[in-house]
């Protein structure tokens, strides 16, 4: 059987879409999808996104990391959603859809620029060096020093396989301040297994944990990431974050067609 495909990405977070609305895709094949998202055997992606139908809402999202698994949200993932969702003709400018943590609002504008409404956050947890926080998946937030040279792949790992997160790991970032309302970020992705050039679950829980610990007191913050820059926004009420926007372009790659032996 022959598979069509398209690629998208978000700030260099690269997805492979694949149009499941017919049902007609093997969900619990692992192995397809890790081998789908294989940069050498494969078509590539940091992650692979089922467009399925929805009873109530415009689509609903289904999200695997790299490695074949399903997992928990993905900002950059849902942003390239919506941008797939309009080129199959589902939606206009704005959508409603449901994702592994629930509803979301979003628009997209005629650059191709979305703005994905994230789930409220009402706990960060702060320690000494870092900050925990889940914005939809699981995020571990620490301020460097050196941010340029840091070896997030090896550095990352060590954290996301430490006691501190035991068996479900985390995703960490590593942030470094470059004004009041700018931080640089580099990720290192749970599921990918190594530095991805943007993260906006990532980014968003750098914003939020920046906010509540005070290293900003703006509620629109600038995040420049390995592939770009992404904005998130905000509505604050004393720890409590809602309206919260990951704002980006999501961009049509290519698309093709892929034998696959079920
Ligand atoms: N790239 C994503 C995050 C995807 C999920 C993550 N790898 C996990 O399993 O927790 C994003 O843009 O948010």
């Amino acid at each position: 059987m022959q598979l069509t495909f398209y690629k998208y990405q978000g700030t260099g977070n690269d997805f492979v879409m694949i149009d499941n609305r017919s049902e007609f895709f093997p969900k619990n094949n692992t192995k397809l999808v890790a081998q789908l998202c294989d940069r050498r055997f494969g078509i590539g992606g940091d992650g692979l996104i089922l467009l399925e139908n929805h009873p109530q809402y415009d689509f609903k999202m289904v999200y695997y990391n790299s490695d074949g698994n399903e997992s928990s949200m993905c900002g950059n993932g849902g942003r390239c959603l919506v941008a797939f969702a309009k080129q199959m003709g589902v939606i206009e400018n704005k959508a409603e859809f449901e994702a592994v943590d629930g509803y979301h609002y979003a628009t997209i504008d005629a650059e191709g620029i979305v703005a994905l409404q994230m789930k409220d956050v009402d706990t960060v947890n702060q320690y000494e060096d870092y900050t925990f926080l889940n914005t939809g998946s699981p995020h571990h937030v620490q301020l460097v020093d050196n941010l340029v040279e840091l070896d997030i792949k090896t550095e990352g790992a060590k954290i996301r396989y430490s006691d501190l997160y035991g068996k479900a790991g985390s995703n960490v970032n590593f942030v470094y301040q470059l004004a009041n309302d700018i931080f640089a970020v580099r990720t290192y992705e749970r599921g990918v297994e190594d530095e991805t050039l943007s993260c906006g679950t990532g980014v968003t829980a750098v914003a939020i944990a920046m906010h509540q610990t005070g290293k900003t007191n703006n509620n629109i913050i600038d995040l420049n990431v390995e592939g770009g820059k992404l904005k998130v926004q905000f509505d604050v009420d004393n720890g409590n974050y809602t309206n919260v926007f990951l704002i980006g372009p999501a961009t049509f790659v290519f698309e093709g067609k892929i034998d696959l032996d079920f």
